[in-house]
């Protein structure tokens, strides 16, 4: 195992995401930031310059399960103080696990301002991946907003509230064409774009393949609010990996990949190679305003340019509930992952609710939308300073009412803010059902897909309206070969049962990864076995209560 080291610097610069000049949050310079590489086992050791100026800043290493160093999670308010202007914070952690990963940003809504990248693991030295293949092609997707992040921030919490909309546009490797098209040929009413004066930072995306060659395509999808589905015209995807984990293959036509989802798929070049091939991705589980987002299977030696002669393929309707939910009940784990235990010490029920606070619009989890402190709970917790967050006004509830009518809006709509912090105890199985309803507006419900820090956990399984935990329902789970992951889905007035154990003391975010719903309150945290979290850093320690308490030598 190695040490790798990166040296960062995150900073606002101008960049055209989708051909129109904005400001955007760059790594080096660059949008989307580098890609780290390393293999399982190694040490990543970033060392990274907050040059933003005027706002903190910090990092999450999405599926990165931090075992030992909860502290180095990144998430602002939960495991670290934001890096203050200036100032230069270093994040080591061990990649443990092969997968395929991403980083994004976790303070604020700057994971939408452009702050993310890929992070990929490769099997340690002597190691062997269980699936062959010739070649490797990455595709990081993500949606993209004209309107600031600061007017999006305060457009969520005005009262009344605004919405922020849909994205103008998705990307793929931060690239996407805002009003005009790859292929206008193929798209009624829109314009081509011009290829030779497409601006270098949102030139199409060319993936070069050679002809019968099995290629590994890692997908992982960060965007901000829009689920995604992805087609490659004529060619069909073997399914291999999820989140870092293997799953027992299978073939499928499209993909769907909701926000904080990573997989890999396996493509064989085995169509007429005299041809070029389109990568589509559309939106799914809202009614689309983005325009699908296209990329060129570039069969080499055709030229990039050649047009492919075939039209994009159309991913499916963005209401196909059906079709997502026949892919993701078809992902299993690979044979040689390890099982779930039988039965778990500890159910928490979390009802997703929309819901009004003051005026304004939020997301509440058993009636408490999220809110964060001021000091950390890492160091709170650990230093002794925070009893609060567990205990005030009384402790989060592990149900709600099984009467709640999930088909109607909000009885009550009336919501409370939370800390929303559960305290988790070390070593147990701790079963989740996340449990989806009406939103406020009449007959809507939507896809929220939920992300867990420091864990994966087994996807045990989904049910249609109210979870009730009897016979019936219990029938619906998967003990045999569940999924290991650590991004789930919750469909529209649908329920997911999920299980893992509490063996990695830390204190980790739990919520739903559509960067605004997080923003209106959410998610939840689990403060896992803190007494057991070894020294925290000083440096992810130097803001609110914990920097008077660390001042003072340990008192307040
Ligand atoms: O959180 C959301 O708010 C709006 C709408 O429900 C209220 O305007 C929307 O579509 C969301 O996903």
């Amino acid at each position: 195992a190695k040490a790798r080291h990166f040296k960062w610097e995150i900073s606002n610069i101008f960049w055209s995401p989708d051909c129109e000049e904005k400001v955007v949050i760059g790594i080096n310079g660059q949008f989307p930031g580098p890609t780290i590489r390393a293999r399982a086992g190694d040490t990543i050791h970033v060392e990274l310059k907050n040059a933003l100026h005027t706002e903190g800043v910090v990092i999450h290493w999405h599926g990165i399960r931090q075992i030992g160093t909860p502290w180095a999670d990144g998430t602002a308010a939960i495991s670290q103080c934001a890096i203050n202007p200036e100032e230069t914070f270093t994040y080591r952690f061990v990649v443990d696990k092969p997968g395929t990963y991403f980083y994004h940003g976790h303070y604020g809504m700057q994971r939408a301002a452009g702050l993310y990248g890929s992070l990929i693991v490769d099997v340690a030295e002597g190691e062997e991946e269980p699936f062959k293949y010739d070649g490797e092609l990455n595709l990081l997707l993500s949606d993209w907003y004209h309107e600031s992040i600061h007017t999006q921030m305060v457009m969520l919490s005005s009262k009344p509230f605004r919405w922020i909309g849909e994205p103008q546009s998705l990307l793929i490797n931060g690239r996407g064409q805002f009003n005009c098209s790859l292929s206008a040929a193929h798209t009624p009413g829109a314009t081509q774009c011009p290829a030779a004066a497409v601006n270098r930072q949102c030139a199409p995306v060319v993936l070069p393949v050679q002809p019968n060659k099995t290629y590994r395509l890692r997908l992982a999808s960060t965007t901000s609010l829009a689920s995604l589905n992805l087609a490659i015209g004529n060619h069909k995807l073997t399914v291999v990996e999820a989140d870092g984990n293997y799953v027992d293959p299978f073939a499928v036509d499209d993909i769907d990949l909701y926000s904080g989802d990573s997989y890999s798929v396996l493509l064989t070049t085995d169509q007429d190679p005299s041809s070029n091939y389109w990568v589509t991705v559309g939106v799914r589980g809202r009614l689309p305003k983005t325009p699908p987002a296209l990329a060129v299977l570039n069969y080499r030696p055709n030229a990039a340019s050649k047009l492919p002669s075939l039209a994009p393929p159309v991913t499916p309707a963005w209401d196909d509930y059906a079709h997502s939910k026949a892919f993701t009940y078809r992902i299993r784990a690979r044979a040689g992952t390890p099982p779930p235990p039988a039965t778990a010490d500890r159910r928490i029920e979390l009802l997703n609710t929309q819901n009004k606070m003051d005026g304004g619009i939020k997301w509440s989890i058993n009636n408490a939308s999220m809110v964060l402190p001021a000091t950390p709970y890492l160091g709170s917790l650990k230093l002794g300073l925070n009893k609060s967050g567990l205990a005030a006004p009384a402790p989060a509830p592990d149900t709600f009412s099984h009467g709640y009518d999930l088909r109607s809006p909000p009885a009550n709509p009336n919501t409370t803010a939370g800390p929303n912090v559960y305290a988790l105890a070390h070593g147990a199985t701790v079963d989740v059902v996340l449990q989806n309803a009406n939103a406020l507006a009449a007959n809507v419900s939507e896809v929220h897909p939920w992300h867990l820090h420091g864990h994966d956990f087994w996807v045990l399984g989904y049910g249609e309206g109210g979870y009730r935990g009897d016979a019936a329902d219990e029938a619906r789970l998967n003990l045999r070969d569940p999924p290991l992951r650590n991004t789930v889905v919750i469909f529209p007035y649908g329920w997911t049962k999920i299980r893992f154990v509490a063996d990695n003391p830390g204190v980790w975010a739990f919520h739903c990864h559509i960067e605004p719903h997080l923003h209106m309150g959410m998610g939840v945290v689990f403060a896992e076995a803190v007494d057991r979290v070894g020294e925290v850093p000083k440096e992810g320690m130097m803001c609110g209560a914990t920097a008077s308490a660390l001042i003072n030598g340990g008192h307040l």
